[in-house]
């Protein structure tokens, strides 16, 4: 029987989404697409009734407009919003900003998908001469963080991504989930599948195939030991989710 619910979702479009570059720890604004998904959101789950306790998000600018968005369409506004750097996007390292098709003609389709998608390959990092690396590191955001600077990632695997996600969500988010409130995370493609992974005990293997979607909501029901009831749901027109799956699989092809 199912004892609590979680809303786990990916922010609406980002900017760079229609440049297909990898976004990563860049930070960039929701394209007017992803405006209209994160306000779409918001008037699907008032719609259904739902009301939010507490809302998480990274500290990326296009998490956090989504939960500004979602909750301004839902009449909630006044629900709190708590930040942390350990729901950022994965840390692309040196592939930050580059274009995914050009990659897949120099490195090969199926090198971008295993760049993109298996769960313990970790990109080249990020160094000094990256055209990124100051806007990122010298962002003061950054010096708000539970761990200095200086142990920030230059590059992650989504194994590494649960690896920074997971004591958070044990030690801050359950806390809340398990005294009755209703909790939704506005995090990031990569960021949402390794909690996925963790929740549903997905295979390192099975993991490969999920992609999420931008702008969906992700409803999560789990018993008193935090293992899922129910396959996860996602929400709204199935029609449309698959279409969008499809477009997020397919940056890599040529
Ligand atoms: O650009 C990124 O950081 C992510 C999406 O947020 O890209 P991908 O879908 O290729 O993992």
């Amino acid at each position: 029987m199912s004892k609590y619910k979680v809303f786990v979702m990916r922010h609406g479009e980002g900017a760079w989404t229609k440049e297909n570059r990898f976004c990563s720890w860049v930070d960039q604004r929701l394209s007017e697409d992803g405006v209209k998904e994160a306000l779409a959101c918001g008037h699907l789950l008032k719609e259904a009734g739902y009301q939010l306790d507490v809302v998480f998000t990274s500290l990326l600018s296009r998490s956090i407009h989504t939960a500004w968005l979602l909750l301004e369409a839902m009449g909630q506004e006044w629900v709190p919003v708590v930040r942390t750097w350990r729901l950022n996007e994965r840390h692309y390292g040196a592939l930050i900003g580059l274009n995914r098709a050009e990659m897949a003609l120099n490195h090969g389709e199926e090198q971008v998908k295993q760049w993109r998608r298996s769960y313990d390959l970790t990109p080249p990092p990020i160094d000094e001469s990256h055209p990124y690396f100051l806007e990122i590191y010298n962002d003061r955001r950054y010096s708000t963080c539970d761990v200095s600077k200086e142990f920030l990632p230059k590059s992650e695997s989504l194994k590494d991504v649960l690896e920074r996600l997971q004591p958070y969500w044990d030690g801050t988010i359950v806390p809340e989930i398990k005294r009755g409130k209703l909790v939704l995370i506005s995090g990031h493609g990569n960021s949402c599948r390794a909690l996925l992974k963790h929740l549903e005990g997905l295979s390192d293997a099975d993991i490969v195939d999920v992609t999420l979607p931008t702008g969906t909501p992700i409803l999560i029901e789990l018993d008193e030991n935090f293992r899922p009831t129910k396959p996860m749901q996602l929400l709204g027109d199935q029609k449309a989710i698959q279409a969008a799956i499809r477009k997020v699989e397919d940056q890599e092809l040529l």
